[in-house]
This record gives C-alpha cells, structure tokens and sequence, in this order.
C-alpha cells in the first residue's frame, strides 16, 4: 500500500542549555550552529539537530543526523518501516537520548532534551496513538494543553487572587480560541473518547496549538483517519501554521498528503538522512525511490554476502 501511495506521488538532563560564555566558546568549536549562522546574518533554524545518532543494541536507529528546520516551515520526515522517524521525533522530545550529538532549539543546545520543559521552550507534540483525556470534554481536554501554565500560578489560585483567576480567564479564552479555529466550537462539551477518531486527531491538535507553540511535532497525524478527515486535517495543520506561525515537523506514512502539505522533505533510511529538500525534488531522488522499493536494501545484502 506504501509503494502504491509512492508510486503514484513520484510522478540535549543532562540538560546542556549553554550558558551565554559558554555558547560562545562552542560557537569557536562548531562553527555550523545555529548562533553562527545567525551572526553570519541567515536567520536560526527554530530546530536544528547536529550529527545526532542512536543506536540501541546492535540497532542504529539514527546516524550522524543533520537537520535545519526555519521559522514557518513545514517540515515533513519520512522514510520506510524502521528508517528512525520516530525516533528522531523522540530525541527531539526528549524521550531517547541519544549516543552522540545536540538538538538546538534557537540558540539553546541540549544532549539530551528534557521533556518536562518542552512546553515552556514553545515545543509541543502530539502522539500517534492518541493521547486525549477521553473522559474529559473537548474543551477541558484543550484547557489540559494549557496546564504547565496553571501549575506555575497553582499557589496563586489557591489564594484565589485576582492574577489567579486573570490567568484562568486567559487560558479559557485561549481554548475558545483555538477550539473555533479548528470548528470544533459545537462539540466543545462533548465528552472526547465518544467522538469519531478523526474528530479526537483534531481535538489533539487543538491541544498541541492551545500554547502557541514555536515548534509543534506531529507524530503521524493522519494515521487511521479516513481520506476526506486527511484532507480535512492536512488543512488544518497548514492553517495552524499560517496563522499562530507555528514551525510544524511531522512523521507521516502518507506520501501523498505529505507531498502536498510539506515546505520540505527529508527522508531517512536504516537511520540515514538520504535526502532533504523540496517535494519536486524528494519526488525524482533516485536514493529515495530506491529506498522505498527496497532496491538500496538488497544492494546492502549484496554487498555483505
Ligand atoms: N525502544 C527501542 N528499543 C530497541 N530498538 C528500537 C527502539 N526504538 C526503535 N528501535 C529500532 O530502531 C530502528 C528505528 O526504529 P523507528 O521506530 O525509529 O523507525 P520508524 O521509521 O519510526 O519505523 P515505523 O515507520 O515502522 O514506525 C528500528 O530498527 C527499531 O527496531
């Protein structure tokens, strides 16, 4: 189903935030981060991952990872079963640290990304398996997104100031907000987990973009949702970023969405980035194509037999 979705589309706790003389002394040793390409006038990558690999076991799951993701940029990462998607989405959200190399969010580096600040760094995801309150209503579950916020002014509520309840008026008017963005102001009261599938994807995503978030990870959006609720969402997600200016990267199976939706592609096999550029591009790589077809594995088993 995969070849035929392609054929048809090809025609950083050890928490390193560095502090400001140290990013300077790293700047003089890496002359390709994020800072350096900011003082030499081209504008920082809001993501950037440095020769960033992972292996477990035996397995490398990812290896010598470049990655440049701009501001605004929809970026998909694709590849065959066990390429490293995931993973990379992983070490990009703090849940595998990787072997060797740094994920830069701005000018912040870290060897391993520490999970529980993702969202106070302006970093959200959203899971492939869905991971709603499902006995909480639409709106409650969106409010949740918003919930690393009212923990910071939970002693403030229990006082019940004024700035306590300033915030709470905030944070339900964000949800409002983002809950009528994606059309789902009707079914605001329902209760989640009673809700079509594709209707709780975009209930999701309401979450994920309830923060604001300068970068939103997407882990395969569109798995399990019918054709017309792909198209839906995919217009969803391209809205999100025009409007809230969200740097969006996704994982995704779905060539054909993916080539329709992404600003850029880069493609990965056995843990290798094979390829990255725009969807015209991606479309006519031979690498990649072969990557899909299997052609690059057999060659692999050539060559070690
Ligand atoms: N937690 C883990 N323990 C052991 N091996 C793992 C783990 N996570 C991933 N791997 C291995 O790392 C490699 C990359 O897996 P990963 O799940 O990142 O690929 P993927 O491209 O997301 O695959 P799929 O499209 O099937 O989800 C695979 O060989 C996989 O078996």
């Amino acid at each position: 189903m995969l070849l035929t979705a392609l054929s048809s589309s090809l025609d950083l706790l050890s928490l390193e935030t560095w502090a400001p003389g140290t990013a300077r002394q790293v700047l003089a040793a890496e002359p390709n981060d994020p800072s350096a390409s900011a003082m030499a006038g081209a504008p920082r990558p809001v993501l950037r991952l440095n020769n960033v690999s992972l292996t477990f076991g035996g397995v490398t799951a990812l290896r010598d990872i470049d990655l440049d993701v701009a501001e605004g940029e929809i970026r998909a990462v694709i590849g065959p079963n066990g390429a490293g998607k995931s993973s990379l989405l992983n070490v990009v959200s703090g849940l595998y640290r990787p072997d060797r190399g740094a994920v830069w969010f701005g000018d912040r580096a870290f060897s391993q990304v520490p999970t529980a600040q993702l969202a106070g760094f302006g970093v959200a995801r959203t899971f492939q398996n869905l991971a709603l309150f499902k006995g909480l209503s639409v709106f409650d579950n969106v409010l949740m997104g918003l919930a690393h916020r009212v923990r910071a002014g939970f002693i403030r509520q229990l006082v019940g100031s004024p700035l306590a309840r300033r915030i709470e008026a905030e944070n339900r008017a964000a949800a409002a907000e983002v809950i009528g963005f994606l059309h789902l102001k009707d079914i605001s009261d329902r209760i989640a987990g009673t809700l079509p599938y594709g209707l709780q994807k975009r209930v999701e995503l309401a979450r994920a973009l309830v923060a604001r978030p300068k970068l939103l990870l997407l882990d395969e959006p569109f798995a399990g949702v019918t054709l017309s609720e792909k198209r839906e969402l995919a217009e969803h997600v391209r809205n999100a970023r025009d409007r809230y200016g969200a740097t969006i990267v996704l994982i995704e199976h779905d060539i054909g969405i993916v080539m329709e939706l992404s600003d850029h592609i880069a493609v990965l096999d056995y843990g290798r980035k094979i390829a990255d550029g725009p969807p015209a591009e991606i479309r006519s790589n031979q690498a990649v194509i072969d990557a899909y077809l299997g052609v690059a594995h057999e060659d692999e088993t050539e060559l070690a037999s």
